[in-house]
């Protein structure tokens, strides 16, 4: 199922309920929030009323000792003080509240996603998650930590001047909402603008960092081709695309603030004027007119500022959207009803195909295996040989359960005997090391590289292995040893060396069944022998662990029990390596074609 374009153009406010488990946990925050937030509003409505309290029985009284205002003047003072201590009470809690939920957000999303299985990121991009994962949660959080929170304080203050206004100026009232339909609807509209702008300047921001990360992870290629001055142009043309959106944006935005300005001055001159002329005839106090036109001026700024907490509430209901429909995407492989964990093999496991035929959820029309049936008894050591594309791997990705047998598919994996969905995912994958093709090496140290399977491993435990998997002599002559930062942040291994670390981390899990995908890559002569010693290691199991080795070499294959022929997603051939070749069938060929009947195995040297 491919995720929705992130551009929140369907997105409505209700789609911000998804947020609501997340918010549960602290409710008792969000009601002390609310709380400050209600002191400080009332604090701010007592202002104007103050004011002309203060207008009409203060200064009115001209000609005496101004000492009868020292009250009036601490009460107001006090007052103030009692806002500034609520409103930073409630924005250090909104903040918090922001923070704490979008980080609970994000932990939750990504926690989500590492459970997917393969065929989710066939076809959702990485970029894609991680820009839910940052951008996404980044907008929330700016509306929950302080849009939401100033669209809330400016609500209450809003309603709160509007009911003051009712019941000291009712006959003002129709006049005053008038006025604000007349500055609202039109910064409505505007502000659309803005908004649809806004999103297209991000979108064109995103352009030119998604030039920049392909021309940064492939900077070496780019300098070999001296492409530089055309990478930069082309990052410059990605730039300034964005700069010309942001600029249009940014323009349209300017008229608005000067549209609200002048109409808002507009009114509140008019208001003045309509105001100074019912002083003059006597109808209406000086403190009364005061106090009018503050009540006025903060139901239109809060007005103002509603319209445009709307905008980011929408944005913020789009991201919403997009982070609930990760989070709620089931990883479609999980455990079966009452799956049982994998009871300790010391023996190995015991695997069987049976009729195994199966298609790639992408690739319904091709199948990658037609009619597999192979019987691997526990402790048994089987290569697995044949041309490139006959579903060697796929075989090691059915048993990891990263893929499942689809409509058109049929047979089914036994392990120990019982379908593979019998145990427990967790307990199965625990059961297995693999040493992939190409071998992956963590931005970590080396010894934790080594301890990614078992990371409650000892040192000495962790050494071991890698000695047995030929590592431990070039781990040592690391800058930092065993302690070295290893990968994108540390030293570059080797394609050999990578391997070997690879086999270490393998023979560390120590699990009773391993998958070994032998590489193709040329290696230098002494760094083959180091990797073939390495696999020695890893195939010395017979009988205490099962191996399946994806086999390239000649040492590789001698050493298993059993050699199986794939071709075109069938087994076409099984013996030992001199039957094999006797038959003079497509492992034969094979051996000639390939290194399988040519390279010889001597151990190197320690
Ligand atoms: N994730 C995938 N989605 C769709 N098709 C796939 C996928 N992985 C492999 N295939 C296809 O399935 C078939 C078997 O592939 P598989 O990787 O098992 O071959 P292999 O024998 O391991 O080859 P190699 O030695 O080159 O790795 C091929 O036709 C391949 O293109």
């Amino acid at each position: 199922m491919p995720l929705a374009p992130s551009d929140g153009r369907t997105a409505r406010p209700v789609a911000l309920s998804g947020l609501r488990p997340f918010l549960r946990p602290y409710r008792p925050q969000i009601a002390l929030a609310l709380l400050f937030l209600l002191l400080a509003a009332a604090a701010t409505l007592s202002f104007p009323w103050a004011l002309r309290v203060l207008i009409d029985q203060g200064l009115a009284r001209a000609g005496q000792d101004p000492a009868h205002l020292h009250g009036p003047f601490l009460g107001l003072f006090g007052v103030a003080t009692a806002l500034g201590v609520f409103s930073a009470l409630r924005f250090h809690l909104m903040s918090w509240l922001g923070e704490r939920i979008t980080a609970d957000v994000r932990n939750a999303v990504y926690g989500h996603v590492l459970r997917q299985s393969p065929a989710f990121f066939e076809h959702t991009a990485t970029g894609e998650v991680l820009s839910r994962l940052t951008n996404d949660t980044t907008l929330v959080q700016t509306v929950l930590g302080s849009s939401l929170s100033m669209g809330l304080r400016n609500l209450v203050m809003g309603v709160g001047a509007l009911a003051m206004l009712v019941w000291t100026q009712p006959y003002l009232m129709l006049t005053v909402a008038v006025a604000i339909a007349g500055i609202v609807l039109p910064s409505v509209w505007i502000g659309r603008r803005v908004r649809r702008l806004s999103r297209d300047s991000q979108d064109r921001v995103a352009d030119a960092s998604a030039v920049a990360a392909e021309v940064l992870n492939h900077v070496a290629t780019v300098q070999g081709h001296t492409a530089e001055p055309r990478e930069s142009a082309r990052f410059a043309a990605a730039t300034e695309h964005a700069f010309r959106t942001a600029t249009r944006r940014s323009a349209v935005r300017a008229a608005m603030v000067a549209f609200v300005i002048v109409a808002n001055a507009a009114f509140l001159l008019w208001g003045l004027f309509r105001g100074a002329s019912a002083v003059i005839a006597g109808d209406m106090s000086a403190g009364e007119l005061g106090q009018t036109v503050v009540y006025v001026m903060l139901v239109a700024a809060s007005v103002a500022v509603l319209a445009e907490v709307y905008g980011d509430v929408l944005r913020a209901a789009g991201a919403t959207e997009r982070l609930m429909e990760l989070l709620h995407t089931p990883p479609s492989i999980v455990d079966a009803a009452g799956a049982q964990p994998l009871p300790a093999s010391p023996q190995g496991l015991a695997v069987r195909f049976e009729d195994l035929s199966f298609h790639y959820p992408s690739r319904p029309g091709q199948p990658a295996l037609r009619s597999v049936s192979l019987d691997i008894r526990a402790g048994e050591t089987v290569a697995l040989v044949g041309p490139s594309g006959a579903g060697k791997s796929t075989l090691f990705q059915l048993l990891m359960r990263f893929y499942e047998l689809g409509p058109g598919d049929s047979g089914q994996i036994l392990v120990q005997g019982r379908p593979v969905q019998h145990w427990t995912l967790q307990s199965l994958r625990e059961h297995i090391a693999t040493v992939p093709q190409d071998a992956v090496v963590f931005s970590t140290t080396a010894r934790d590289n080594i301890r990614y399977g078992r990371p409650q491993a000892t040192t000495a435990e962790v050494e071991r292995a890698a000695e047995a998997a030929w590592a431990h002599d070039f781990l040592l002559a690391l800058p930092q040893g065993y302690d070295s930062p290893l990968g994108e942040h540390g030293v570059r291994l080797s394609g050999g060396q990578r391997q070997r670390l690879a086999i270490a981390r393998a023979l560390l899990k120590d699990a009773p069944l391993l998958l070994l995908d032998e590489a193709t890559s040329a290696l230098d002569a002494e760094s083959e022998r180091m990797v073939q010693a390495a696999l020695d290691a890893a195939l010395s199991g017979q009988g205490q662990r099962t191996t399946l080795v994806i086999a390239h070499r000649l040492a590789t294959v001698q050493r298993a029990d059993r050699i199986v022929v794939m071709d075109q997603g069938r087994i076409v051939e099984q013996g030992r390596h001199a039957e094999l070749l006797a038959q003079g069938g497509l492992y034969a060929r094979l051996a000639s074609l390939q290194n399988l009947g040519a390279s010889e195995h001597r151990a190197p040297d320690r």
